[in-house]
């Protein structure tokens, strides 16, 4: 049992943003002064130690995991159990079991939040979490386009059948803004994430903007201080948290 709010971060699709948006939430919380830990639970598509950077292995101590620790935030995923970029070739019944081990053999000690990066869609990951994990709550990602949205739906739809809280639905990739300007292009559409929230009877907790990754950064996917995607995760994390 994790010792803390949980909060599962979960799309219809992949490539919507959901894992940089998980971590850079996570971040965002701790600036706010919280204890946080991400788990990785996208176990064939693990992107967090990448995001964050992290090319070391995690610690044990009498059988059991010490997370790795990066900017604050404790930090698990299959990523650190691989050799290289290995690919992960497994059925059904051993993902249950991975979910299993990053809960219970490791050490994450009381923390305020966990954040879980989800796969995308409705498989067999996110059926075991919503058995193994019934007190976590959601957020659904999507883009701004309708077909995006759509796809989002059955995530949101699934949680909702198994008694987990949606908090709301959050959508990516908005808008673009030009630096310096406050001209909003809508690259990919809009309405989508209105439109989910709408179905799914929830909030849309946020609309984040396109920002171009700082590609000299050794992290390009989260957003410079300051920046106005930057700003949009600290508004977003303060939302959340007032949700708890
Ligand atoms: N707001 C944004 N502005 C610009 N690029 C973004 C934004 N959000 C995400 N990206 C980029 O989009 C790509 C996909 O993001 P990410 O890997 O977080 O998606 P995902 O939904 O977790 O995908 P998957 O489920 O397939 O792992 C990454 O290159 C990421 O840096």
């Amino acid at each position: 049992m994790l010792k803390g709010n949980v909060l599962a971060v979960t799309s219809g699709k992949g490539g919507v943003g959901k894992s940089s948006l998980a971590v850079n939430l996570a971040l965002a919380l701790k600036k706010l002064g919280k204890s946080v830990a991400i788990i990785d639970l996208d176990i064939y598509g693990f992107s967090v130690p990448k995001i964050l950077n992290i090319d070391y292995k995690p610690k044990t101590f009498n059988g059991k995991i010490i997370p790795v620790e990066t900017q604050g935030i404790k930090v698990m995923s299959m990523g650190f159990l691989v050799n290289g970029n290995d690919p992960i070739v497994w059925r059904g019944p051993m993902l249950g079991k991975m979910i299993e081990h990053f809960t219970k053999d490791v050490l994450w000690g009381e923390l305020d939040y966990f954040i879980l990066d989800m796969p995308p869609g409705t498989g067999d990951v996110a059926l075991d979490m919503h058995l193994m994990i019934p007190e976590s709550k959601e957020i659904v990602v999507t883009t701004p386009h309708k077909a995006a949205a759509f796809v989002a739906e059955r995530a949101g739809t699934m949680a909702i059948k198994s008694n987990h809280e949606v908090i709301g639905v959050v959508e990516n990739m908005s808008y673009f803004s030009p630096p310096d300007s406050d001209e909003k292009y809508f690259i990919f559409g809009k309405g989508g994430g209105q439109e989910l929230a709408s179905q799914l009877g929830v909030e849309l907790l946020g609309q984040l903007p396109i920002q171009e990754p700082d590609e000299s950064s050794e992290a390009p996917a989260i957003p410079t201080e300051h920046s106005p995607l930057e700003e949009e995760y600290l508004k977003l994390a303060r939302t959340i948290d007032g949700k708890f």
